[in-house]
């Protein structure tokens, strides 16, 4: 039994509906703090609608977003206290990659010497020391893709939202970056965020994310231990997974 003082979850979707002309979803999904959530499920089931819906890029047409225990439903993206990683458009191509970190806690890139100092470490942690200058063209996608991870860690949200961030790299650098994240999520300054990943690669869940939600037309349709729902032998998860 949760006690009064236990902390909220990170993330509450509470009967949060949203309608593409006639097709309506609906999503009630509870995230625990600190919880490594995975979401699988069929292309165009609703799983980036559902990012969307708690990250404010798509306004709710009924229901309730709650982030650590607030509503913000009717909070604007910038509003809300958590942070997203995307696969493409992450950073800024006009700025190099010491600022496009930066903007994680400074916005107007007005640092003090603490703040230069701690964007030198997220770099470091990523393994992008000496790369400061470097614009984003100039990188691969693996290591645009760090630059994002280090602004990520940097801004100390309780909840962070990956949209297939690792998508378009290969199985070897994806695994490379599934361990920098879990790397980054346990060196956390404060307590760890919650992470809710998006991702086409179920095996990518396994020995991270402790749960996964399965989304099929427009809803949560299964939620469940992670290794539990993979081994499904009959169900539309084991359809979506090819048995
Ligand atoms: N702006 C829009 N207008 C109308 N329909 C949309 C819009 N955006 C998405 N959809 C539809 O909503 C459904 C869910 O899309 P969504 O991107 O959430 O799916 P997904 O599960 O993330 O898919 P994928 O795995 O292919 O990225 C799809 O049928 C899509 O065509």
């Amino acid at each position: 039994m949760p006690t009064d003082d236990a902390p909220p979850p990170a993330l509450v979707l509470d009967a949060v509906a949203h309608r593409y002309g006639a097709d309506r979803m609906l999503f009630d999904l509870a995230v625990a703090p600190g919880e490594w959530l995975a979401v699988i499920g069929p292309s165009g089931a609703g799983k980036s609608t559902m990012l969307d819906l708690a990250a404010g890029f798509l306004g709710a047409d009924g229901g309730r977003v709650l982030i650590a225990g607030r509503d913000v439903t009717r909070a604007p993206p910038a509003a809300r206290p958590l942070t997203c990683v995307f696969q493409d458009n992450n950073l800024f191509p006009h700025l190099d990659v010491f600022a496009n970190v930066a903007l994680g806690i400074a916005p107007d890139l007005k640092l003090d010497a603490a703040q230069r100092r701690r964007v030198g470490e997220a770099l470091e942690r990523v393994g992008l020391g000496g790369f400061e200058r470097r614009r984003p063209a100039a990188m691969s996608g693996g290591e645009r893709q760090r630059v994002a991870l280090a602004r990520a860690a940097l801004r100390d949200r309780p909840l962070l939202l990956l949209d297939e961030p690792f998508a378009a790299l290969g199985p070897a650098l994806r695994r490379e970056m599934l361990d920098l994240l879990a790397g980054l999520r346990d060196g956390a300054r404060g307590a760890p965020p919650a992470i809710l990943m998006v991702t086409h690669h179920p095996e990518d869940a396994r020995g991270r994310a402790a749960r996964t939600a399965f989304v099929a037309d427009g809803r949560v349709a299964a939620l469940g231990a992670t290794e539990t729902l993979l081994a499904m032998r009959d169900g539309p998860v084991a359809e979506y997974l090819g048995r």
